[in-house]
Protein backbone atom coordinates (compact mmCIF):
# COMPACT_ATOMS: atom_id res chain seq x y z
CA UNK A 1 0.00 0.00 0.00
CA UNK A 2 1.02 3.66 -0.65
CA UNK A 3 3.44 5.36 2.24
CA UNK A 4 1.69 7.58 3.87
CA UNK A 5 3.36 10.69 3.18
CA UNK A 6 5.45 12.87 6.50
CA UNK A 7 4.12 16.04 7.64
CA UNK A 8 6.11 18.71 9.71
CA UNK A 9 3.23 17.79 11.78
CA UNK A 10 4.55 13.68 12.17
CA UNK A 11 8.14 15.50 12.56
CA UNK A 12 7.53 17.43 15.35
CA UNK A 13 5.17 14.21 16.82
CA UNK A 14 8.54 12.84 16.67
CA UNK A 15 10.67 15.00 18.28
CA UNK A 16 8.28 14.89 21.21
CA UNK A 17 8.50 11.41 20.86
CA UNK A 18 12.02 11.16 21.34
CA UNK A 19 12.38 13.94 24.21
CA UNK A 20 10.03 11.64 26.28
CA UNK A 21 11.75 8.41 25.88
CA UNK A 22 15.17 10.06 26.40
CA UNK A 23 13.78 11.54 29.68
CA UNK A 24 12.32 8.47 30.66
CA UNK A 25 15.96 6.66 29.81
CA UNK A 26 18.01 9.14 32.10
CA UNK A 27 15.32 8.77 35.37
CA UNK A 28 15.32 5.17 35.05
CA UNK A 29 17.88 3.60 38.11
CA UNK A 30 19.71 1.05 36.06
CA UNK A 31 21.19 4.13 33.64
CA UNK A 32 23.67 5.49 35.44
CA UNK A 33 26.48 3.72 32.99
CA UNK A 34 25.15 5.52 30.34
CA UNK A 35 24.31 9.23 31.47
CA UNK A 36 27.79 10.38 30.18
CA UNK A 37 30.12 9.45 27.89
CA UNK A 38 32.54 6.49 28.74
CA UNK A 39 35.99 7.94 30.09
CA UNK A 40 37.84 6.06 27.11
CA UNK A 41 41.30 7.31 28.02
CA UNK A 42 41.22 5.75 31.92
CA UNK A 43 39.27 2.68 30.27
CA UNK A 44 41.96 -0.02 28.88
CA UNK A 45 40.81 -1.29 25.19
CA UNK A 46 37.57 1.01 24.95
CA UNK A 47 38.97 3.35 22.39
CA UNK A 48 39.78 0.28 20.32
CA UNK A 49 36.90 -1.89 21.05
CA UNK A 50 33.66 0.07 21.15
CA UNK A 51 34.18 1.91 17.37
CA UNK A 52 30.94 4.36 18.17
CA UNK A 53 30.63 5.50 21.84
CA UNK A 54 26.72 6.65 22.75
CA UNK A 55 26.10 7.72 25.86
CA UNK A 56 22.34 8.99 27.18
CA UNK A 57 23.76 13.00 27.20
CA UNK A 58 25.27 12.71 23.41
CA UNK A 59 22.00 11.91 22.33
CA UNK A 60 20.58 14.78 24.08
CA UNK A 61 22.73 17.25 22.69
CA UNK A 62 21.78 15.87 19.32
CA UNK A 63 18.65 16.11 20.22
CA UNK A 64 19.07 19.29 20.58
CA UNK A 65 20.80 20.60 17.53
CA UNK A 66 18.52 18.61 15.47
CA UNK A 67 20.81 16.28 14.24
CA UNK A 68 17.77 13.05 14.29
CA UNK A 69 15.92 13.03 11.32
CA UNK A 70 12.90 10.36 12.78
CA UNK A 71 12.30 8.43 15.77
CA UNK A 72 13.80 5.68 13.68
CA UNK A 73 17.65 7.39 13.91
CA UNK A 74 16.99 8.32 17.38
CA UNK A 75 16.07 4.43 18.35
CA UNK A 76 19.29 3.45 16.09
CA UNK A 77 21.34 5.62 18.60
CA UNK A 78 19.82 4.34 22.17
CA UNK A 79 20.02 0.74 20.61
CA UNK A 80 24.11 1.70 19.87
CA UNK A 81 24.28 2.28 23.76
CA UNK A 82 23.07 -1.23 24.52
CA UNK A 83 25.25 -2.97 21.79
CA UNK A 84 28.23 -1.23 22.91
CA UNK A 85 27.43 -2.26 26.26
CA UNK A 86 27.03 -6.07 25.88
CA UNK A 87 30.16 -5.95 23.48
CA UNK A 88 32.48 -4.45 26.49
CA UNK A 89 30.54 -6.05 29.35
CA UNK A 90 29.87 -9.62 30.64
CA UNK A 91 26.22 -10.45 30.28
CA UNK A 92 26.78 -11.69 34.31
CA UNK A 93 28.22 -8.35 35.37
CA UNK A 94 26.67 -5.09 37.38
CA UNK A 95 27.27 -2.99 34.32
CA UNK A 96 26.12 -5.79 31.97
CA UNK A 97 22.53 -6.45 33.64
CA UNK A 98 21.86 -2.57 33.83
CA UNK A 99 22.25 -2.60 30.22
CA UNK A 100 19.81 -5.67 29.49
CA UNK A 101 17.52 -3.89 31.66
CA UNK A 102 17.58 -0.64 30.36
CA UNK A 103 17.02 -2.03 26.89
CA UNK A 104 14.44 -4.35 27.79
CA UNK A 105 12.64 -1.32 29.40
CA UNK A 106 13.27 0.71 25.85
CA UNK A 107 11.82 -1.64 23.56
CA UNK A 108 9.05 -1.79 25.76
CA UNK A 109 7.90 2.06 25.77
CA UNK A 110 8.72 2.64 22.16
CA UNK A 111 6.84 -0.14 20.88
CA UNK A 112 3.95 1.54 23.34
CA UNK A 113 4.61 4.40 20.55
CA UNK A 114 3.25 2.67 17.48
O1 LIG B 1 34.81 -2.27 34.89
C1 LIG B 1 34.44 -1.30 34.04
C2 LIG B 1 35.07 -0.08 34.06
C3 LIG B 1 34.69 0.91 33.15
C4 LIG B 1 33.67 0.68 32.22
C5 LIG B 1 33.03 -0.57 32.21
C6 LIG B 1 33.42 -1.56 33.12
N1 LIG B 1 32.03 -0.83 31.32
C7 LIG B 1 31.45 0.25 30.58
O2 LIG B 1 30.68 -0.24 29.50
C8 LIG B 1 32.56 1.15 30.09
C9 LIG B 1 33.29 1.73 31.24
Amino acid sequence: CAKKAKTPKDSNNDLAACRMLLSELEAHQDAWPFLSPVRHKSVPGYRKVIKKPMDFSTIKEKLTNNLYLNLETFIIDVNLVFDNCQKFNEDDSEIGRAGHRMRRFFDKRWTELL
